[in-house]
């Protein structure tokens, strides 16, 4: 008995995680996806008032979930550095967060296809006296560690201070108490702390080579498809507009991610 019940314990915790017939994508738990994101990250992801995580990343992804017939979805706030690593290392099923997809996060994970392209933004008060890129020589530079903001920084904003932050709540006090000049982030998350502060934006850098993208442990191969499927469903039935128009209200519309019959014809 005691070599079954050790070997049932085993298979409790490791088979499940490996794709079969009553766990086709491969599940930590059959029949719900566990979800590593930010709480801070609004509008894209964030935790509301009553501590439900919500935002446009987050409405996508459930939706995208339940056409893959998975209802059950439990979402777990954490620092953006480690997020990759968590669900290479099976802790979570996916990463949802504005994920930019590169190829050397591909070493780690693998991605979804794209389904948000925008800017990268840099915000400051409104005395700071920072109103560009080239205005940040000398100055305290926020960025989130781990981030393409981080990496974009360290390449092209030489001159900059850079300070690296857990979080963007961190970050965002740090502007508003001085301890830094100004915090570079994500374009609509940028826009909500503008609002709630009073910031200004200084510089905003197109990211569309890095579009976002669900990340998923390698070799989840049914997984990945599956969302990719009902990616492709969201976008064509007008669900992905309909929750762009909600959580980015009056920003442009990047066009690739609309039903066929409204794109324009691109030469
Ligand atoms: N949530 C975060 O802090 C992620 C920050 C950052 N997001 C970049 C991005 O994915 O944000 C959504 C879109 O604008 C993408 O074009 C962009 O690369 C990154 O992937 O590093």
């Amino acid at each position: 008995v005691a070599t079954v019940l050790a070997l049932s314990a085993c298979g409790g915790t490791t088979a499940s995680s490996s794709p079969n017939a009553e766990n086709p994508y491969g599940l930590i738990q059959p029949g719900t996806i566990r979800v590593a994101s930010l709480g801070d990250a609004k509008p894209y992801t964030f935790a509301d008032a009553q501590g439900n995580f919500t935002g446009f990343d987050i409405e996508l992804f459930k939706d995208v979930a339940h056409r893959a017939g998975v209802d059950n979805v439990v979402f777990t706030g954490q620092d953006f550095s480690g997020l990759l690593a968590a669900v290479a290392n099976g802790q979570f099923d996916a990463g949802v967060a504005a994920i930019g997809i590169t190829d050397k996060r591909k070493q780690t994970v693998d991605f979804s296809d794209g389904y948000l392209a925008g800017y990268l933004t840099v915000i400051t008060t409104k005395t700071s006296g920072i109103n560009n890129a080239e205005g940040l020589g000398g100055k305290r530079l926020g960025v989130v560690q781990g981030t393409l903001q981080e990496a974009y920084a360290v390449k092209n904003f030489t001159s900059a201070n850079l300070v690296r932050f857990p979080d963007n709540n961190t970050a965002i006090s740090a502007v508003n108490s001085g301890a830094v000049d100004a915090h570079f982030l994500d374009y609509e998350a940028a826009k909500a702390y503008q609002e709630q502060f009073g910031l200004v934006s200084a510089a905003d850098i197109p990211s569309f080579d890095a579009p976002a993208g669900f990340a998923v442990a390698k070799g989840k191969t049914a997984f990945k498809e599956a969302l990719n499927k009902g990616l492709a469903e969201a976008m064509e039935d007008g669900t992905w507009k309909k929750l762009y128009q909600k959580w980015f209200p009056g920003s442009p519309m990047p066009e690739q991610y609309l039903p066929k019959a409204e794109q324009t014809a691109t030469a």
